[in-house]
């Protein structure tokens, strides 16, 4: 991508992913978020951390039974902790799953359907931005295979549970980066050229972004959104963009600010009926702050590309 587009980009994301981004749009936010959701049921992976955390806390204190899909038992629990004591809600349960491992995400589904009845919402949040060329058990690059492949493996699984339960609905967490990416078919490793992460982290994004379109055309009872949180100041922002975050300081938006859009999806009435769905089928949408204030249309990729990374995903898990 070319340095000028990268330049206006960032510009643009000064403007608008920022803390006072986020203020001059939510002048304008009709929330519709008075809502009793208790009975409904909401999965959020990274929940102990950044804006999947706000993202429970308030749909716990909403009433919702909140599912935390987390990496580390300790930070996980403590985070419980701290929602239940707040909210005063107690249907929160914590699911320990490694979402880069794929076997292991597609075995916690598995077992998830069996157990629980229902599931209204899933959030897919976690997300990583690793520098390094590492891989998993099933030797899948580590971004592909926690920000693409768990996304896809969660999900896909999830379908049957969440089209039998009311009002489902799918929010997938990506990126603003994304817009500096075309999606690239050809190389879902990173197997050529010099490894850059946060390009990599970008053409995944770009990935989540496509899916979602997949799976709204294929899948038109769920509600699918995928959503940009603007930048915002979190723990994988500090560790993996350090510079960054110094160079931001205080115009890096609130957890709670970041976690707005999401909450707004997962909970009001008016988000499942903003956006007819025929939007979805000719355009790739991303939604930065609210849907209903500043949402930014990407030109439409060709179908051919669409099938390709299905083809693509369905045939690197084949073989691992
Ligand atoms: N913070 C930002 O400015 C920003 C901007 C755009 C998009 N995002 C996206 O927002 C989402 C949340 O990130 P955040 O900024 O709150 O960071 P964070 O570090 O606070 O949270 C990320 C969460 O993902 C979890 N996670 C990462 N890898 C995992 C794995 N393999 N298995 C299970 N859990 C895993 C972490 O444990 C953590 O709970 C990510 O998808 C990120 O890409 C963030």
């Amino acid at each position: 991508m070319s340095l000028y587009r990268n330049a206006i980009w960032f510009l643009n994301g000064i403007h608008h992913y920022t803390r006072k981004g986020y203020e001059a749009a939510a002048k304008d936010f009709d929330k519709d978020l008075d809502v009793s959701v208790v009975g409904r049921s909401f999965m959020i992976t990274g929940a102990n951390s950044g804006i999947g955390r706000a993202t429970a806390m308030a749909i716990a204190k909403k009433g919702g039974t909140v599912h935390m899909v987390c990496r580390n038992k300790d930070k996980a629990e403590e985070a419980r902790a701290d929602i239940v004591n707040v909210s005063g809600n107690t249907e929160v349960y914590v699911h320990i799953v490694d979402m880069s491992e794929t076997r292991k995400v597609w075995e916690f589904a598995e077992a998830f359907k069996k157990q629980y009845p229902s599931l209204n919402v899933l959030i897919n949040n976690a997300g990583c931005m690793v520098h390094k060329r590492e891989v998993n058990a099933e030797r899948l690059e580590k971004n592909f295979a926690t920000n693409t492949m768990g996304v896809y493996v969660l999900t896909q699984t999830l379908i049957p549970l969440l089209q039998k339960s009311r009002d489902p609905r799918v929010i997938t967490v990506s990126s603003g980066g994304m817009l500096v990416q075309k999606l690239r078919v050809n190389d879902l490793q990173s197997e050529t050229g010099c490894f850059d992460g946060v390009m990599v982290y970008a053409q995944n994004k770009r990935q989540q972004v496509v899916l979602t379109q997949q799976w709204a055309k294929a899948y038109p009872v769920i509600h699918f959104s995928v959503m940009h949180p603007g930048w915002v100041d979190t723990p994988a922002v500090s560790t993996s963009m350090p510079q960054f975050h110094q160079m931001m300081g205080d115009r890096l938006r609130s957890v709670e600010q970041g976690a707005d859009t999401i909450v707004w999806l997962a909970l009001s009435r008016a988000a499942v009926s903003h956006f007819p769905s025929s939007w979805l089928h000719s355009d790739i949408t991303i939604l930065s702050h609210n849907l209903t204030q500043s949402s930014q249309t990407l030109p439409p990729l060709s179908l051919s590309k669409f099938q390709c990374l299905i083809y693509l995903l369905h045939h690197t898990l084949l073989n691992h």
